[in-house]
């Protein structure tokens, strides 16, 4: 599976979001519509306060646009119950954000564990998966360490590893290289592509790196909560 399929994997739909009110109020994002396709892997880039955070937790399902649409399966998810909303991002998404931190004091192997605990796998399964996730980034000698007694790469590894525990559709990342040196970033940015060309999950990443970012399919640049250019194979 190397090449994206037609099959869009979420869309936003002229979204919309303000912070704030009245005199206070800023506008992030001023009507982004974006269509990405399974099996695509796509960087969102712009200056800083640009909105590409806030456009990825719109498409992450973290947060809701206050005009406009995010579509998955092609169903407008303002239309779904929070349980439903919370159940598929659980089931269909993988995180790697700086914010989401591991538990220092647990072992590696629980921190990994979670999504699965969230989704409700039982306790041999979710020991086997983890154990399987760990081994993809190369951190089986490590499960029974405290997440705490782990380099910033490692660390970063078991992140992955936590995202791809569920088996996701799309897996987003924030910045994922950000606090990591050269050779260990280009470590975990192979892991990212790697599971983007070999198992098909799509991926979106918001980056700074303008290196980084040109190894994309697709790159979106946004300026001042607007989508200003596309380049890239599939634009
Ligand atoms: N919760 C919030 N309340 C008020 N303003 C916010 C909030 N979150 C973001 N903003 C503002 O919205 C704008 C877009 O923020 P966002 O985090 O999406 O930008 P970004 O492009 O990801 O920036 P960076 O590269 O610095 O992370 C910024 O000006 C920011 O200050």
């Amino acid at each position: 599976m190397d090449t994206p399929s037609s099959a869009t994997a979420i869309s936003a739909v002229n979204v919309r979001k303000t912070y704030g009110k009245k005199e206070n109020a800023f506008h992030a994002l001023r009507g982004v519509s974006l269509d990405i396709r399974q099996g695509e892997s796509i960087a969102i880039v712009g200056k800083s306060g640009s909105g590409k955070s806030t456009l990825m937790h719109l498409l992450a399902l973290l947060d809701t646009p206050d005009e406009g649409s995010i579509r998955l399966d092609d169903r407008d998810v303002s239309s779904l119950r929070a349980v439903e909303v919370n159940k598929m991002r659980n089931s269909y998404y993988g995180f790697v954000f700086q914010q989401f931190f591991l538990n220092g004091r647990q072992s590696v192997l629980d921190n990994v564990m979670l999504p699965l605990v969230i989704g409700g796998v039982r306790p041999a399964e979710r020991k086997k998966r983890a154990r399987a996730a760990l081994e993809a980034v190369g951190l089986s000698d490590k499960i029974k360490n405290r997440a705490n007694d782990l380099s910033g790469g490692q660390k970063q590894r078991v992140v992955i590893a936590r995202a791809l525990v569920n088996e996701p559709r799309i897996i987003f990342a924030d910045e994922p290289t950000g606090n990591l040196d050269t050779h260990t970033g280009e470590q975990v940015e192979q892991m990212l592509f790697d599971l983007n060309k070999q198992k098909g999950i799509t991926l979106v990443v918001v980056t700074h790196d303008p290196e980084f970012a040109a190894r994309f399919d697709r790159q979106i640049f946004l300026s001042d909560g607007q989508i200003v250019s596309e380049s890239g194979a599939a634009a």
